[in-house]
């Protein structure tokens, strides 16, 4: 029933005309990702998928610039990567990382949640909960190979991954910082990273809308592995083998066990969260928040 509800969203997702004009991406063979059977490179705009089906993985390169920031159209398009990956028995695992030097991802599209009606919030809002349900559920191993900062939304998505890797430089901190925006993570956002770090942690950070730098990062247990920044790839890649050595039904039913109970609270209460997000960005004072936060952002260069 939840499955059907997401196909449903998801299928209205791909007959929207700008997802119907999404191709594969005509191009480049598969060397990029270490493979080099010939396969090639596929993708849309903003996301490219480089295939190494000999060792049965993916790389999934973010690549909405300047911040891959997770719009309506990067989400979708994000979403029919996975699914084609997760349709193909090729693929065993993915490597989700950034194409956006610098940057893994800004979190949320602050302009999908500013100064738009209440049906586009809605609209946004599926979206962007079947974007964690999917990959959060997803049978494939995905590892995140965090080459740049990532602040809320993004954290929240290599929060799905099953393993994160992540580049050490200073500048790339991650965490959930909505409250220093003036909002409010909501309770699944909450849910997986206390499922990451454990409940007192997730207390402390979300309160105070930690931004984690690397080393305290890891010491939280926000990521599971620090490396050099020109590492972060192969590392991702010997870590997916480990993975991949594992039964593939076993691994995936424990998967299942362990995430299945935290999917389920969003998916019973998947309508009430979104009249929950509606009625809380409408606010005025929220509204005042994210546009004040987004002004500021704009400022800094000038
Ligand atoms: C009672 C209530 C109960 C429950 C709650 C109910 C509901 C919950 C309600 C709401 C929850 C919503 C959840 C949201 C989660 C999010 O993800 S919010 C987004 C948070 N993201 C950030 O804070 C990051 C902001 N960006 C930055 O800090 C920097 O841009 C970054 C460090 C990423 C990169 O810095 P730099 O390389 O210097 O680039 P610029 O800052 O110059 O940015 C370039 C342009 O990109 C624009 N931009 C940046 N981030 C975003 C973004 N997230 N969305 C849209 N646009 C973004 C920036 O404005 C620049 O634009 P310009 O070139 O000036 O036009």
């Amino acid at each position: 029933m939840a499955l059907a509800v997401g196909m449903r969203v998801l299928t209205r997702a791909l007959l929207r005309p700008w997802a119907r004009g999404l191709r594969v991406a005509p191009g480049r063979t598969g060397p990029a990702a270490g493979g080099g059977d010939g396969m090639r490179c596929f993708g849309s705009p903003r996301v490219l998928v480089e295939p190494d089906p000999a060792a049965g993985v993916a790389v999934v390169k973010m690549r909405n610039p300047p911040v891959n920031s997770l719009s309506l159209e990067f989400l979708t398009e994000l979403l029919i990567s996975l699914e084609k990956l997760e349709n193909d028995k090729t693929f065993h695992g993915i490597i989700l990382t950034s194409d956006c030097p610098g940057i893994f991802s800004a979190g949320l599209d602050l302009t999908e949640m500013c100064g738009r009606k209440p049906e586009h919030y809605v609209e946004y809002w599926k979206a962007v909960q079947e974007t964690w349900l999917r990959f959060y559920l997803s049978n494939l191993v995905v590892i995140a190979a965090i080459n740049g900062v990532s602040p809320a939304g993004g954290c929240l998505l290599s929060l799905t991954c099953d393993y994160r890797v992540l580049a050490n430089n200073p500048k790339y901190t991650i965490g959930l910082n909505e409250t220093l925006l003036g909002i409010v993570a909501p309770f699944w956002f909450k849910d997986t990273m206390v499922n990451t770090i454990g409940h007192r942690a997730t207390e402390r950070a979300l309160q105070l809308g930690l931004l984690f730098p690397p080393a305290e990062a890891l010491r939280v247990g926000v990521v599971d592995q620090v490396v050099p920044e020109d590492q972060v790839q192969s590392t991702a890649r010997s870590v997916m083998a480990q993975w991949l050595a594992i039964p593939d039904h076993a691994r995936q039913l424990t998967k299942t066990l362990m995430r299945k109970p935290t999917a389920d609270r969003l998916l019973t209460e998947r309508d009430a969260d979104i009249q929950t997000f509606v009625r809380f960005i409408c606010r005025d004072s929220v509204q005042k928040s994210l546009h004040a936060y987004l002004e500021k952002l704009k400022q800094k260069k000038g």
